[in-house]
């Protein structure tokens, strides 16, 4: 039976994530180590542990047919492949930064200047664009570090809490761009394989939505209903069953949790009672 091959990161920030979300969709992959090729029990789906930076030229060359990577990845040498979801997860940024103690203003002071990075082109583009022009030392790890021993004036790195930039005495000037985990396919992709994509995607979208979704319970006086549907729209509309208190009725509904808490003064203002928020483990639209 034909597979869709997908890349996995072998090991690093996105080897676990990358699992849980395939595993949140059913599909259960063996992560034995030292294995670097897998067949996922219940999916038509074989699955590569790959280096990260490898993964877009894998793509390219058609050895696999989807990947999961960091947007940064993509952005620095993959922009040629399409995006087929954003995953929300690791999500992180790629920024600049300088000594904690330097006089940096703007832009135009890391003219002439030296700048670490793992993303040569990332910073490239990005300096071409502000017509800035910079002196780049490429190295593959530990960029954070090159300050303070006088490799450079400043780095580009991924910055997620700040904490690396912290400890190392460096502050954050600019933004180059947000990341996350990506799905991206390759242009090589063959019908049989893009036909399992998109049951695939199907099922991470359901997993994705749900992971945002709160399922809502809550006991409301008859009078105030239409008020409360209002605030509470649901998926089509909110199922209502009469409560054994006369007068009452509870209603169901599911809402974005970060719209939630935005109604939740409005609900209460309206009666509501016993408001109960549950997680919803998919959801199928
Ligand atoms: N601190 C972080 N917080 C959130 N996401 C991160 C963080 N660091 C890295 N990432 C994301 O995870 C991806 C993989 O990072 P990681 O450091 O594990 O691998 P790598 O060193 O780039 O690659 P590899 O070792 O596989 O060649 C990055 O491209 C980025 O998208
Ligand atoms: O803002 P923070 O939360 O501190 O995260 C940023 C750090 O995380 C990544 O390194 P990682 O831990 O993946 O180590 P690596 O350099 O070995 O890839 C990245 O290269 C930064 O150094
Ligand atoms: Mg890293």
């Amino acid at each position: 039976m034909k597979k869709l091959k997908i890349a996995i990161q072998k090991s690093g920030r996105l080897h676990d994530d990358s699992l849980k979300i395939l595993k949140e969709a059913g599909i259960y992959i063996d992560d034995a180590r030292g294995q670097l090729k897998t067949s996922a029990r219940n999916f038509p789906l074989e699955v590569l542990y790959l280096r990260n930076a490898d993964i877009p030229q894998y793509l390219r060359d058609g050895v696999v047919d989807v990947a999961i990577i960091g947007e940064n990845l993509w952005v620095e040498k993959g922009s040629d492949l399409p995006i087929a979801e954003k995953l929300d997860f690791s999500k992180c940024k790629v920024s600049i930064a300088v000594p904690k103690d330097s006089s940096y203003q703007n832009l135009s002071d890391l003219n002439g200047k030296k700048i670490a990075t793992s993303y040569p082109n990332t910073v490239q583009n990005y300096l071409d664009k502000k017509n800035i022009s910079a002196e780049l030392h490429i190295i593959s790890g530990s960029v954070e570090i090159a300050p303070n021993i006088g490799l450079a004036d400043a780095i580009v790195d991924i910055v997620s809490s700040g904490n690396t930039l912290f400890k190392n005495n460096l502050k954050e000037v600019e933004e180059i761009l947000k990341s996350e985990a990506i799905l991206t396919v390759s242009p090589k992709i063959e019908p049989k394989a893009k036909q399992i994509l998109e049951k695939l995607q199907f099922r991470i979208q359901s997993v994705l939505k749900a992971r945002t979704s709160k399922y809502v319970l809550l006991n409301a006086p008859n009078d105030n209903i239409k008020e409360i549907i209002k605030i509470l729209p649901g998926m089509k509309s909110p199922t209502l069953l009469p409560l054994a208190k006369e007068g009452w009725s509870s209603l169901h509904s599911v809402i974005e949790e970060e719209r939630f808490w935005e109604v939740i003064d409005d609900l209460k203002a309206q009666g509501a009672e016993g408001i109960l928020i549950c997680p919803i483990e998919k959801m199928v639209l």
